[in-house]
């Protein structure tokens, strides 16, 4: 479980994050949304701790990230948007690194590059990598850490549709397992219906939970107000 306690973040004098609460469960996928600069990227980096917030609390399934750092963090496993990989290293040489950088066995690394179709391309350099051969390698390392807290930041972008469709069969298959699933993504048409609950962030806080079955008009209606989509059963509690 996550949750996001009136976390305040700036840059210079533009603030980011202004006062963003907010509760990811265990066992459900939760969606987080928003414009490009709506500080969803920010959000995920506070709570992966890459970077501190001024203010507020982030909690991860009962340790404080201030105070218990080093157990907030070991339970979780962060997929940044743009992961980046050393060029001259080979794709199995990547996974096993990571491998091993987790306690896992080298064949918990061939069994995840099967799973995302890489054995073929276990020889090639990452820096030879198409796209979304480099993201499919992401998500090998990605759930090498076979932890219980999950944050992705636009995992799909680089996907073509049949790996997109993968991504969420994966993803969910997590989250029946009982793990807690976060994902910032613009791909609303393609979770629709298949995300259990979404949040709107708009200027820097939490604006409305998304019915999950409307994602694909959240952001047509722009004379709406995002308060129209708050429902009964508000994020916030
Ligand atoms: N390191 C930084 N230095 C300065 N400004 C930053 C930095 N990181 C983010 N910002 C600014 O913070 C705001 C929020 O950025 P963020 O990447 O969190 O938004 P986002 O919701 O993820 O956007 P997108 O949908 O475009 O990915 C933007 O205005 C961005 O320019």
């Amino acid at each position: 479980m996550i949750s996001v306690q009136e976390l305040k973040k700036s840059f210079g004098a533009r603030r980011v994050l202004d006062g963003l609460t907010f509760r990811a469960e265990a066992g459900v996928i939760t969606l987080l949304i928003g414009c490009n600069g709506a500080g969803k990227t920010t959000a995920l980096r506070l709570l992966a701790g890459l970077a501190n917030p001024e203010s507020g609390t982030i909690n991860i399934d009962g340790h404080d990230l201030a105070t218990d750092r080093r157990r907030a963090l070991a339970g979780l496993s962060f997929l940044p948007q743009a992961p980046r990989f050393h060029p001259r290293l080979t794709t199995r040489q990547v996974a096993h690194f990571y491998a091993q950088l987790r306690g896992r066995e080298a064949v918990a690394a061939e069994r995840e590059l099967s799973a995302w179709g890489l054995s073929e391309f276990a020889r090639v350099p990452t820096g030879k990598l198409s796209g979304g051969l480099r993201q499919r390698l992401a998500l090998a390392v990605f759930a090498l850490a076979d932890a219980p807290v999950l944050l992705l930041d636009e995992p799909g972008l680089s996907l073509d549709p049949a790996w997109r469709d993968q991504l969420q069969e994966f993803l969910a298959a997590q989250a029946q397992a009982g793990r807690t699933i976060l994902v910032a993504t613009h791909l609303l048409g393609e979770w629709e219906g298949r995300a259990d609950r979404c949040l709107l962030l708009a200027e820097g806080r939490y604006a409305a939970t998304v019915p999950p079955d409307q994602l694909r008009d959240v952001f047509r209606r722009k004379d709406a107000p995002a308060s129209q989509w708050a429902n009964a059963e508000a994020a916030v509690r």
